[in-house]
């Protein structure tokens, strides 16, 4: 389908749904809140997935306290016959409150079952359209994953709009690297190159863009009950709670010598952390070893000051960064 198919709520009233896809920190957070903080006049329903049984995802979700769902009992792509449907169905019994859905998944998301919903349910489609399946590439780490992450491939090769994202991060000469590669796998999707997710927002929602001939030609049985796919049998998420606060000369060195020696294996990490006398919520991000840490957002009142980590990879020792997060304890 193309933009001059305009096939908008009005006309088939069904809601528009953008599937937000994207491998671990590739930036599908930071093109959320792009979305959520701009003034464009329209109202999202946001629902965020994520993968451990910590939230911490909605909380850095701005300003959008009512409309974000969550559903963290597992992958998006295997509960989505319950979870996404279920929340679906939902909203579309509180209908004009908003004017679109917005579904991020998790980085590790296989993005064919979560499309599929739209058409195999029959409820969810008669009452809402797949608009486009947008999928934000980290520019810096995309090249690495499609060698060892079937997920991140799938991602790309489902979207209708890519966003290269993190330009900042490389050379021209990695850019065009990422680029071919990208082609090699989706030659179809809209592109466009962005830093922090810099992009109009007209070029990724209501595109009207998602082909469901040409995902069909990619996997046969789309269409088909039972679809399978498969999941990175080694990955792991660990998600670690303390009831209080953290000592900062204890954390600051201890996070950033983690993610320094087992960067390698740590394919993203993140977290809410309580500082004593600090009224700010202390966040911090990290993928491999680049991390980032910043305050932000008070902490509201009577909510309890729990310290909240997630770490997601390959080898990790469990035992030994629970213990170690542990002990940062103020
Ligand atoms: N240098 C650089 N950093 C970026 C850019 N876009 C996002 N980031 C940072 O990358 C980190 C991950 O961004 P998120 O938006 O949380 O990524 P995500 O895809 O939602 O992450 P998960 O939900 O964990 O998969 C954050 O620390 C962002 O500030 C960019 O264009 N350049």
């Amino acid at each position: 389908m193309s933009d001059t198919q305009p096939q908008t709520e009005a006309l088939t009233g069904k809601i528009p749904v953008t599937v937000l896809t994207g491998y671990l920190g590739a930036g599908k957070t930071t093109l959320l809140n792009r979305i959520l903080t701009e003034n464009h006049g329209k109202r999202y329903a946001v629902v965020v997935n994520e993968f451990g049984e910590v939230g911490i995802d909605n909380d850095l979700v701005v300003g959008a306290d009512e409309e974000v769902f969550e559903m963290n009992n597992g992958c998006i792509c295997c509960t989505v016959r319950g979870d996404l449907i279920r929340i679906m169905d939902g909203l579309m019994k509180r209908r004009g409150k908003f004017d679109a859905v917005i579904v991020e998944t998790t980085g590790l998301a296989d993005p064919a079952p979560v499309a599929q919903t739209f058409f195999m349910d029959q409820d969810v489609a008669d009452a809402a359209r797949l608009d486009a399946v947008v999928t934000v590439a980290d520019a810096k780490w995309l090249v690495e994953r499609l060698k060892d992450a079937p997920e991140a491939k799938n991602q790309i090769a489902f979207a209708d709009v890519i966003l290269l994202n993190k330009v900042d991060l490389v050379s021209e000469a990695e850019l065009a690297d990422v680029e071919a590669r990208i082609r090699t796998i989706n030659p179809y999707a809209r592109l466009h190159r962005t830093t922090k997710c810099d992009v109009e927002i007209a070029q990724v929602l209501e595109r009207n863009a998602f082909d469901l001939e040409r995902i069909i030609e990619l996997e046969p049985d789309f269409l088909e009950e039972g679809h399978h796919h498969h999941h990175d049998e080694e990955m792991q998420s660990i998600a670690i709670t303390l009831d209080g606060e953290v000592d900062p000369e204890k954390f600051l060195p201890w996070i950033s010598e983690l993610t320094q020696v087992q960067g390698p294996d740590i394919l993203r990490c993140k977290g809410i952390v309580a500082f004593p006398d600090e009224p700010k919520r202390f966040v911090f991000q990290g993928i491999h070893m680049i991390l980032d840490g910043d305050v932000q957002g008070d902490w509201k009142a009577g909510e309890p000051r729990r310290s909240r980590v997630v770490f997601i990879g390959r080898n990790l020792d469990e035992a030994a960064i629970r213990e170690g997060f542990l002990a940062c304890a103020a």
